[in-house]
């Protein structure tokens, strides 16, 4: 039986730890072309990715062992306990309005990614922190000058669900002119 959009929405966690089931690369790079079907304003499509899975993690971990972030290796540990861990990318956009538009449409790109996962019993962490605006994993990952990380998917299987954190009603944050 198909579980509804609204369930999904409604069910989906943020997953922070993950076993060690394996997921293919295919699986995550048909997500990842699924989730490009978010609105975005006159079809910049502003994004790209950069994907460690399976041999690539090792890179990663060399990547994060080499920065000059000091990294504690228990971090580095977690960070790539997951199956995958894309780096989101967008361009830096000289327009401010044009960069707010952008933004929001990697925003809904990942909330995407999310959803989807989260149907094929897949989940995901996203994560921002320092990490995303430190110089030497943005050269080493490849960034250019003209782009920015916009947060790195930790992507896995998992074995329980956190408890949901509710949300506020929206009444309380609702004006209604009707
Ligand atoms: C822009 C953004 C950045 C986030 N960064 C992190 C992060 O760095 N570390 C983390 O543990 N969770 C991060 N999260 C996940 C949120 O903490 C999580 O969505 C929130 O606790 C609600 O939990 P839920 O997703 O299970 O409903 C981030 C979420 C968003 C939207």
């Amino acid at each position: 039986m198909s579980t509804s959009i609204r369930e999904v929405i409604k069910q989906r966690r943020t997953i922070r730890n993950f076993n060690n089931e394996v997921i293919s690369l295919d699986t995550i790079v048909d997500i990842l072309r699924d989730a490009t079907w978010a609105p975005n304003h006159k079809l910049r499509e502003p994004w790209r990715f950069v994907l460690f899975h399976g041999d690539g993690k090792e890179k990663l971990r060399d990547i994060l062992l080499k920065s000059s972030d000091n990294i504690p290796s228990k971090k580095i540990e977690k960070f790539t306990q997951a199956q995958a861990n894309i780096v989101v990318i967008m361009p830096e956009n000289t327009d401010p309005l044009k960069q707010e538009e952008d933004l929001s449409a990697v925003s809904a790109l990942i909330q995407n990614f999310l959803l989807l996962a989260w149907e094929n019993q897949i989940g995901v962490l996203w994560k921002t922190g320092k990490l995303i605006h430190s110089s030497s994993f943005q050269q080493s990952v490849g960034i250019e000058e003209n782009e920015k990380i916009v947060g790195i998917l930790m992507v896995g299987k998992f074995d329980n669900v956190p408890e949901a954190q509710p949300r506020e009603d929206i009444v309380e944050k609702l004006t209604i002119i009707d």
